[in-house]
């Protein structure tokens, strides 16, 4: 418990002076909340000594002890609210600085790492688990660390009447700490248990939501929802198990506090009776007998929470080491932006993909690729934008490695256009500014204009501030993909990426999207996953990939010649799109 508790305050290093800080308004304010039963002990042990003549109670006396007492109270306030002002605002903050950092963490990966790390966890420790950590590690500290404050505050001070009577308080707070030592081992074994089954949850709802259209087009409910259900039910079965498991130590716990409350009204009852003690110190000791747990009592909870909050440690820690591509990246600037590759072997895990390929793309020239599903087109452009790093070879950009740039200084020099459009839930405007944080909303019109999408984009309720669905969902497949057409032209990258759409887009759309493309490829280095034959037949240079080996290179009029790929691919494209070899 308290090596989670160090642990946290290791995470919350630069607020720790407010931690500090705030333990000791927590202290004097517990000082403060036993003061005035100390105080109205006094006076009436005062009170008793003077009707039976044995002393004198002067009015000061006790108009001193009532402002005391009044005074405590008010300082007793004063440091709570200190306290809470202090502390209850780090653990948000910590969180909210750490998911920023999970956020630029991630953009810094290679995408295998999302293989690897299924987007549940992923989703599960920037939501759950941070929250976990942001609504109740502070509080938990707070629970453990204030509440034995409290305790010792007032153990001190019943010290001070009977010492006997403060050594059996201590006795039941040590044998309720191993109490919680077995809540913490208990915790410690099945926090990694809850945890996956939690992943599990986010993993099959995150499953279950993507892939409501195609459950429903199948009319597959049940077997979707099954998934979903499963998951649920375990995550409910084991919580249960789990806290099950909790009872006999939560009641170990309370019994060695509640008895030792018993024994300290025993032991100050056996005293007063003994004449050791008076009936005032008597009275003011019962009072403290209601209360002088009361803080250590909810620690059971901070005991088991904190051994949660240990295993979410565990897991941020290690998506905070998740190696990045580019620990040893520069900041490059390039003058010139051709694209080699030379000798590229690569493959996805175990299965290699890419073997040993080597070409080059000069400068402001177009390449399209080419190849049958699955041979690699798509993966040789990730590698462009080292999305992936080679396992053989080297890709370079302008006469440079692309493992010598940081991700950010290669990838202002690419610009990606896919078939699959991620938009986010943003204004368009933002949407299409993404491609130039600063560009103002001229250029960010004159973008939208170039890439078709201006007039599309004034017929929405709100034109430019119209905000679209997450992932683009209010917009057709062409506006999706003219507004990321804009985007690119905003962000005016001397690199474009491309992969033409090859599902069935109107001809009207169809024509709009190239002439956007037109737009946003003049004067650029373009690499191309081509389908149209237009295309194919304009470019500077064809790769015709199979299986992971470029078996023809050249222009269209080298290729169609020659017996191969090329030349069967260019008869299938004719007859799909209803032309003739000339
Ligand atoms: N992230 C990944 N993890 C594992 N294997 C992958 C991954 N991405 C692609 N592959 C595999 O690598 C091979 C090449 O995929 P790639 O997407 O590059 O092909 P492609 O030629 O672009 O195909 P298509 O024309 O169908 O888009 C395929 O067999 C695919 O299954």
């Amino acid at each position: 418990m308290f090596h989670t508790i160090g642990r946290i305050t290791g995470w919350t290093k630069e607020y720790n002076k407010r931690l500090y800080l705030g333990y000791i308004c927590s202290f004097l304010s517990s000082w403060c909340t036993a003061a005035p039963i100390m105080l109205a002990a006094w006076l009436l042990e005062k009170m008793i000594e003077d009707s039976k003549g044995e002393a004198i109670l002067g009015r000061a006396y006790v108009g001193y002890s009532i402002a005391g007492m009044v005074l405590a109270i008010f300082l007793r306030f004063l440091f709570t609210y200190w306290k809470n002002k202090l502390q209850e605002s780090i653990g948000y903050e910590v969180a909210a600085k750490q998911r920023i950092q999970i956020g630029d963490t991630l953009k810094r990966v290679s995408l295998g790492y999302f293989s690897e790390k299924k987007t549940g966890d992923i989703l599960a420790a920037v939501t759950t688990e941070l929250s976990t950590l942001e609504l109740q590690g502070m509080k938990m500290i707070d629970a453990v660390v204030n509440g034995y404050l409290q305790v010792a505050a007032i153990i001190c001070f019943v010290a001070f009447v009977s010492f006997p009577a403060a050594a059996v308080c201590m006795a039941g707070v040590i044998l309720s700490a191993f109490a919680l030592h077995g809540i913490g081992k208990q915790s410690a074994e099945t926090a990694p248990v809850i945890h996956k089954a939690n992943e599990d949850l986010s993993g099959a709802s995150i499953e279950y939501i993507r892939g409501l259209a195609v459950v429903k087009s199948f009319g597959q409910e049940g077997a979707s929802i099954n998934y979903f259900k499963k998951a649920a039910k375990d995550s409910k079965n084991i919580c249960i198990k789990n806290e099950y498991g909790f009872v006999p130590w939560n009641c170990l716990h309370l019994f060695s506090l509640k008895s030792a409350s018993v024994a300290l009204v025993t032991i100050a009852a056996w005293e007063a009776l003994q004449g050791i003690m008076g009936g005032p110190m008597f009275l003011m000791i019962c009072f403290f007998s209601f209360t002088i747990f009361g803080g250590a009592e909810s620690i059971n909870d901070a005991a088991h929470i904190l051994s949660v909050i240990d295993e979410v440690l565990d897991k941020l820690e290690d998506m905070e080491k998740a190696p990045f591509l580019d620990k040893d990246g520069k900041e490059i600037n390039l003058n010139s932006y051709d694209i080699v590759f030379d000798k590229v072997s690569f493959g996805y895990g175990d299965r290699e993909i890419l073997h040993d390929i080597t070409f080059r793309i000069p400068e402001k020239t177009t390449t399209a690729v080419i190849g049958p599903s699955g041979s690699g087109k798509s993966t040789i452009c990730s590698l462009v934008a080292r999305f992936y790093d080679v396992d053989a070879g080297a890709v370079k950009v302008g006469g440079h490695d692309v493992r010598e740039f940081t991700c950010d200084s290669l990838l202002q020099n690419i610009s990606m256009v896919f078939q699959n459009v991620y938009l986010f839930r943003d204004t368009i405007t933002n949407n299409i500014r993404f491609g130039k944080e600063d560009a103002s909303m001229e250029e960010i019109v004159e973008a939208a204009k170039k890439a078709r999408c201006h007039d599309f984009i004034l017929a929405l309720p709100d034109g430019y501030d119209t905000v679209i669905g997450e992932g683009g969902a209010s917009l057709s497949g062409g506006e999706k993909q003219r507004v990321s057409i804009a985007r690119a032209i905003l962000k005016d990258a001397p690199v474009i990426i491309l992969d033409e759409a090859t599902a069935s887009i109107d001809p009207e759309n169809e024509a709009q999207i190239q002439t956007a493309i037109g737009e946003l490829t003049r004067n650029k280095t373009i690499i191309i996953i081509a389908h149209r034959l237009a295309t194919i037949e304009e470019a500077d240079q064809i790769l015709v990939l199979e299986e992971g080996r470029i078996t023809q290179q050249g222009r269209h009029e080298e290729l169609v010649g020659s017996e191969g790929l090329y030349r069967k691919f260019i008869s299938i494209r004719e007859k799909a799109e209803g032309w003739r070899i000339v």
